[in-house]
């Protein structure tokens, strides 16, 4: 057994352990980081780029199937999907990305990286595999989350899959029964059923792409069911019938139904790498799921030396939020104990679906929790339908719902949802205007240009503007 002594260890090789490994040596060359299978981050690998490239194949069919509205007209025979082509752009470009993030890995020193899977034995020492143990004075968990799979779902096998195995197919299946309407199940789900794949999306308590507000999210279920076929609030059970594939045998309000595929996506949520980490050899606070607890602004846990970044720390499950939290936490650790509080940016989420989904600051829900009985009396809402929004409409993309949340005594925004056109853009209006603390009325002192969908926030904040105190 190897035994080595640091002053840094970073458990995770992934976005936020590689920001954690970078800033923690600004302060000391004595850092290692362990990485357990790969290096090249989710995000690269299996996560954020590869299902982009994936939703880009999807949108070029879906556009060229639809351009008979403007007069254009193609003969739809001649739209061929050629599944190994979409795959192999789809996973060219991927090698493309993860390239890069390789490219910095291998500039650091072969001997800072170990490989194998890292445990604490107690709050100073991690155990890696058989083969080395380091004595660590700080330490920082980056180890990111996995896909939930349900246990019943185990006897399916290899149709058993998850997102990684969605992004090394070689060619598209005929079939897919995607589980979880949440961001991932929506985004792929969508993706598939473009290209021409037969897609049934089943979720369980009516949620859909994380949507909080009630009237965002009842508009947007019928925005994306007229496209395919979901059942929100069903039950079901899963076996693999006499020709090996999937029976989906489900039931929703009076409904029932059999949907056979080639594959189940489990898509239901992810969970924390916390579980096999020996948490349980050390006195950390955790929440009820076992992930433990961090200050948000320092990264630091109960256990004043050890830190947690990125989707480990179940916070915010987001690229942008782990290279932050890597960040923070990786400066704390080098330069502990003096640590310092780091930059939170506003929350900002996009979900790229067609229309997409975003949410900015406070979300609804977040509000109604924040404000309880007050809500009502101290929240103004202002929104708009984008069915009549004139830019929109030249573009046909005239779908989707904006709400926007305003503190009715200073006029402060507070947030917004959205389903709609160009929502990652005008999700980063808000996000702007919301760190910068603007109220509405400021927001409105902006330029908007004509025509443009942004036009459609604007009457959205007018709205808002209308309903608060005077
Ligand atoms: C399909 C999909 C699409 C997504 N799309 C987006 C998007 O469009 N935009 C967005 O903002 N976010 C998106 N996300 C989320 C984003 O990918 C994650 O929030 C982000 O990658 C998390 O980074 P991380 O560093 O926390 O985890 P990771 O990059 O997963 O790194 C964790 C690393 O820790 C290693 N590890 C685990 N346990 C151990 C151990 N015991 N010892 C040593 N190493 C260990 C793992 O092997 C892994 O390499 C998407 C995620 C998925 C799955
Ligand atoms: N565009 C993006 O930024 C992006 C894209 C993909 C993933 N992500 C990140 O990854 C995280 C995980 O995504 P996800 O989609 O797996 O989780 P999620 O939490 O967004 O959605 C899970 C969904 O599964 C449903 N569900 C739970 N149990 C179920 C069951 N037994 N049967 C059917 N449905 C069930 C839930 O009601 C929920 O709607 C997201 O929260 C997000 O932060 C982000």
């Amino acid at each position: 057994m190897k035994k080595l002594q640091a002053d840094v260890v970073v458990i995770g090789g992934g976005t936020a352990g590689m920001g954690a490994f970078r800033n923690a040596r600004l302060h000391t060359e004595n850092v290692y980081l362990i990485e357990s299978h790969v290096f090249g981050t989710t995000c690269a690998r299996v996560g954020c780029m590869p299902s982009k490239l994936l939703i880009a194949a999807a949108e070029a069919r879906h556009h060229a199937l639809h351009t008979d509205p403007f007069g254009v007209h193609l003969d739809k025979s001649s739209i061929q999907v050629n599944g190994e082509e979409v795959m192999n752009r789809v996973k060219s470009e991927r090698d493309r990305f993860v390239g890069f993030v390789l490219e910095d890995v291998n500039e650091w020193d072969e001997n800072r990286r170990i490989m194998g899977a890292a445990k604490f034995i107690d709050d100073h020492t991690i155990q890696i595999d058989d083969h080395t143990q380091i004595r660590a004075d700080r330490i920082v968990i980056a180890t990111g989350s996995r896909p939930v799979i349900l246990p019943e779902w185990e006897k399916l096998g290899d149709k058993l899959i998850v997102n990684d195995d969605v992004f090394s197919w070689s060619t598209l299946p005929e079939s897919v029964a995607v589980f979880g309407s949440g961001v991932i199940g929506l985004e792929l789900g969508q993706a598939l059923h473009r290209l021409g794949v037969k897609v049934t999306v089943f979720g369980r308590d009516g949620s859909l792409g994380g949507i909080s507000d009630p009237v965002v999210l009842q508009q947007a279920t019928e925005i994306f069911a007229e496209e395919f076929p979901f059942y929100l609030r069903s039950t079901s059970e899963a076996r693999l019938n006499a020709d090996g594939k999937v029976e989906i045998k489900w039931a929703q309000d009076d409904e029932t139904g059999i949907f056979v595929a080639d594959y189940l996506l489990a898509a239901i949520g992810r969970t924390p790498n916390v579980d096999n980490l020996g948490l349980e050899n050390i006195k950390i606070d955790t929440d009820k799921r076992g992930v433990p607890i961090a200050n948000p602004e320092t990264m630091q846990t109960s256990i004043p030396h050890i830190f947690i970044a990125g989707d480990a720390s179940n916070q915010l499950p987001l690229l942008h939020e782990a290279a932050d939290q890597g960040k923070i936490a990786g400066e704390n650790a080098g330069k502990f104990p003096n640590i310092s509080k780091g930059l939170r940016r506003s929350m900002i989420g996009v979900v790229f679906t067609n229309p997409q989904i975003m949410s900015v600051g406070a979300r609804f829900a977040t509000l109604k929790n924040q404000y309880g009985d007050d809500f009502d009396d101290k929240v103004a809402i202002g929104e708009v339908s984008f069915r009549n929004q004139g830019r929109s409409r030249v573009m046909l993309v005239n779908k989707g719902h904006m709400r926007v949340y305003a503190d009715k005594q200073s006029g402060k925004f507070l947030g917004a949802e959205m389903a709609g056109p160009a929502a990652e853009h005008i999700a980063h209006l808000l996000a702007w205007a919301h760190q910068m603390e603007m109220t509405v009325p400021k927001m409105l002192d902006m330029p908007f240009y004509h025509p443009v969908i942004e036009e459609g926030l604007r009457t959205a904040l007018r709205d808002v503007a209308s309903k608060l105190s005077k």
